[in-house]
């Protein structure tokens, strides 16, 4: 409902007069920070001037080392109150531009007066910095805006619930400080703003939510308790936008003690890195760590493997049908993915408490000084109720003790006298000083010359064995890959399917050192559970999103490497596109986590596409009934059906033109995999400035893009021309979450092609629901 001319003037005047705060606090924090730049510019220049560096003397260095130290301090200190002015005059510049979205009139219960909030995306006091003139989208009271209608309302403070009643709810649009509209809502977050914001073009990053967050969204965003949250939410109902907004959330409602590097996301793939990364910034906090799973298990795995990454799976799961192992490494990915293979695995580590460990020898010049079998006896004596890995410690402990001795025995080599002879100036002196610092300085004293001959070859030694310690200190004492290549040489009373095969394609990909995706994870939860060092205690809150194209055993890694993280778990079983992939239920079957520390919530509105392109889609996988579109009109889908190739490109080019005139500036050309990409790559670049997108691409441009489904995972397109739907290309049931996948991700014009007849996975769409060109 629009407000009539007076109040409208009322609002511009306070925004006028917001405007003017920022103005005159922008002013006063220049002032205050004027030199401060010069300041740190002049630090650094003149660091090395300001310190006294004398070595000459020990009491030197140490204080040479203290007035470096303090310098640096100083310098660390300003930088530090430099960004954070810079982040202040930021915000207050954003605030400027659009000072808020939002305004509730609220009385307490308790109280007399009306309170008016304002909501913005950071609050803001007046000059006196008495009363707040913008109140932070997060706060405790601004929920109200997100949960309620005029009425009854309440929102949680970390105290208490504050009841009482809205009296008014309004919506603005404000650009460069001018209102350009103003709407009072009866409804939750009213239709006209999400219409208004869902109708723009995509872009190239994704934008920030704030304004119109919906209520069941603000409860993922608000959700304090939780220890796993999960959500189910159909495509486009906005999983990831409430995943941002909620790492914006935490970040302010725990400020005190955390922080962006205490939270991990773990994203689909480079390309939606990028996508996502602008949001935080927008919303003036820093971004959380990101990562592909992929990223995560090359950190722990390479170099030692080459690690298959999932898009190469894929890509055979898709194109590989043909080929003689097909069918063992379906059979493979499947056992491989699934709990009851890490059932086994307990199993088997259990028993390696008892007997089976593999160790490696530890050698020195050639000459075993610790033999594995040595490392095994020792190991196996220990006490057998202990935990491996605190036993695994003892190990190490008795390790480098026995080297310490085998170094001692070193010394007198003769191999050691010829290393002296190649030591430099530098090693010498540093003997003579160490000698000094000993016993003081006795100029040509005979004893003088023996301890430095004995300290020289004590250092060359040491040097030697340095990166022995360093090797044990780190397990690699332990021969992991030996053991995870037994486990496939054992046999079981119910041997799971196609075993021996699985067995030896295993083993065969481990000896040349390369790992298939479907091992890595099983192969590190081994790792881990033997050395014992994996958790990562750092982070507090992992992120899943696209979690349905996690394995269970994926998900039960997580956890065990995460043992102090909150998880928050974001995914939509109808766009599970991996051969490994169940339903969000049957992945989070193993919990450890209590049922009271759970949440789930379903997210079954969806907000990306028209109407028109969310009802087409949903026929296309089962049990998607449920979706509710949002009231956004469009055209109605078109499928284009072509003999040959030739009119097949000929179409395209016309429709992608079309697109063009009319101003849709992402256009995406989704195929099933890479090969087919390739083959669209090379028959649309002809005539336009097309972009291939691979797995390695790592940024997000305006134009023509060209990809493979699976790439195109989370991101959002104006419009998106699937290459080929027929039936020769979506032969198999199992594809049709991918098909579902491919046009989901159309916010305004879909248009599928197919050369010859449609593919079968399209029968299920009742024809009115799209339009037919020939
Ligand atoms: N409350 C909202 N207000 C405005 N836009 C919204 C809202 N919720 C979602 N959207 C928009 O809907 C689109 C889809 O959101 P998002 O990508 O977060 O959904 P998703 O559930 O992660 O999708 P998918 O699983 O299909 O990748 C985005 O353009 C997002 O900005």
């Amino acid at each position: 409902m629009a407000i009539d001319q007076n109040e409208f003037k009322k609002e511009q005047k306070r925004v006028d007069k917001v405007v003017e705060v920022i103005e005159y606090k922008e002013n006063k924090l220049v002032e205050s920070t004027g030199g401060l730049k010069e300041d740190i510019i002049d630090i650094r220049k003149r660091f090395w001037e300001d310190v006294t560096v004398n070595v000459d003397e020990p009491d030197d260095i140490v204080e040479s080392h203290a007035t470096i130290k303090q310098q640096a301090e100083m310098l660390a200190e300003r930088e530090r109150s430099h960004k954070h002015y810079h982040k202040e005059l930021k915000t207050l510049d954003r605030l400027k531009q659009n000072p808020y979205f939002g305004r509730i009139d609220f009385k307490e219960a308790s109280e007399q007066e009306i309170e008016q909030v304002y909501l913005g995306i950071a609050s803001l006091m007046d000059e006196t910095n008495e009363s707040f003139l913008i109140y932070d989208w997060r706060a405790p009271i601004s929920s109200l805006y997100y949960d309620y209608t005029p009425g009854p309302a309440q929102y949680e403070t970390p105290e208490e619930t504050v009841k009482g009643n809205m009296e008014l709810k309004r919506q603005f649009i404000i650009r460069n400080s001018q209102i350009k509209s103003v709407f009072d809502t009866g409804v939750t977050i009213g239709d006209e703003l999400l219409q208004e914001v869902l109708g723009n073009r995509s872009d190239t990053h994704m934008k920030s939510i704030v304004a119109t967050i919906q209520k069941e969204q603000n409860k993922i965003i608000r959700d304090d308790s939780s220890r796993l949250l999960v959500v189910q939410g159909v495509a486009g109902s906005g999983k990831t936008s409430a995943a941002l907004q909620r790492v914006a959330y935490l970040l302010y409602r725990y400020r005190q003690t955390l922080n962006a590097n205490n939270i991990l996301l773990f994203s689909p793939n480079p390309l939606f890195n990028s996508y996502v990364a602008s949001v935080l910034p927008e919303l003036g906090e820093e971004n959380m760590e990101q990562k592909t799973f992929q990223q995560y298990l090359e950190a722990e795995l390479s170099p030692a493997f080459t690690v298959e990454d999932p898009f190469n799976q894929i890509e055979y799961t898709l194109s590989g049908r043909e080929e003689e192992h097909y069918q063992i490494r379906m059979a493979s990915i499947h056992l491989k993915s699934s709990l009851k293979f890490k059932r086994i695995m307990d199993d088997y580590i259990q028993q390696l408490g008892l007997k089976g460990m593999i160790f490696r020898n530890i050698k020195f010049r050639g000459k075993r000084l610790v033999t594995a079998q040595a490392i095994h006896d020792f190991f196996y004596s220990l006490d057998a109720s202990q935990s491996i890995t605190f036993r695994m410690e003892q190990v190490e402990a008795w390790i480098l003790k026995e080297l310490k001795k085998f170094e001692r025995q070193e010394r007198k080599k003769v191999w050691v006298n010829e290393a002296i002879n190649l030591l430099d100036k530098g090693d010498y002196l540093e003997v003579d000083q160490a000698i000094e610092a000993k016993d003081g300085f006795h100029e040509d004293s005979f004893d003088d010359i023996e301890q430095e001959e004995a300290r020289l070859s004590r250092l060359v030694v040491h040097r030697h064995f340095k990166p022995l310690y360093k090797k044990v200190k780190q397990l690699k004492f332990i021969n992991i890959q030996a053991i995870y290549m037994a486990l496939f040489k054992e046999t079981f009373s119910s041997k799971p399917r196609r075993w021996k095969e699985i067995a030896q394609a295993t083993i065969n990909q481990l000896s040349q050192h390369q790992i298939y995706y479907e091992d890595a994870t099983p192969y590190l939860y081994l790792k881990g559970k033997i050395e014992g060092r994996y958790q990562n205690t750092a982070i507090r809150h992992v992120f899943l999103d696209e979690a349905q194209d996690y394995s269970p055993f994926q998900i039960a890694l997580l956890k065990e490497f995460f043992p102090k993280s909150k998880m928050t778990v974001l995914g939509d079983f109808n766009q599970a596109i991996y051969p490994h992939t169940e339903n969000l239920t049957d992945l989070l079957a193993d919990d450890v986590y209590d049922v009271e520390a759970q949440e789930r919530i379903v997210l079954t509105r969806s907000y990306r596409s028209t109407y028109e392109i969310t009802e087409f889609t949903k026929p296309i996988v089962e049990g998607n009934e449920e979706i509710i579109p949002f009231n956004r009109h469009g055209e109605k889908p078109t499928l284009t059906l072509v003999n040959d190739e030739l009119g097949h490109r000929e179409k395209l080019a016309k429709t992608i033109k079309a697109l063009q005139e009319k101003g849709h500036e992402t256009i995406a050309v989704i195929c099933k995999t890479a090969k087919e990409s390739d083959a669209a790559y090379d028959a649309l670049s002809k005539a336009f400035d097309v972009r291939l997108v691979t797995k390695k691409t790592s940024t997000f441009e305006k134009g023509i893009l060209v990809l493979p489904s699976y790439l195109a995972k989370g991101i959002e397109f104006d419009a998106v021309l699937i290459y080929n739907a027929s039936k020769d290309i979506y032969t198999q049931a199992s594809e049709a979450k991918l098909l579902y996948t491919a046009c989901t991700r159309a916010m305004h014009e879909l248009h599928l092609f197919s050369i010859g007849e449609k593919s079968s996975l399209l029968e299920k769409v009742p024809s009115e629901l799209y339009t037919v060109l020939k």
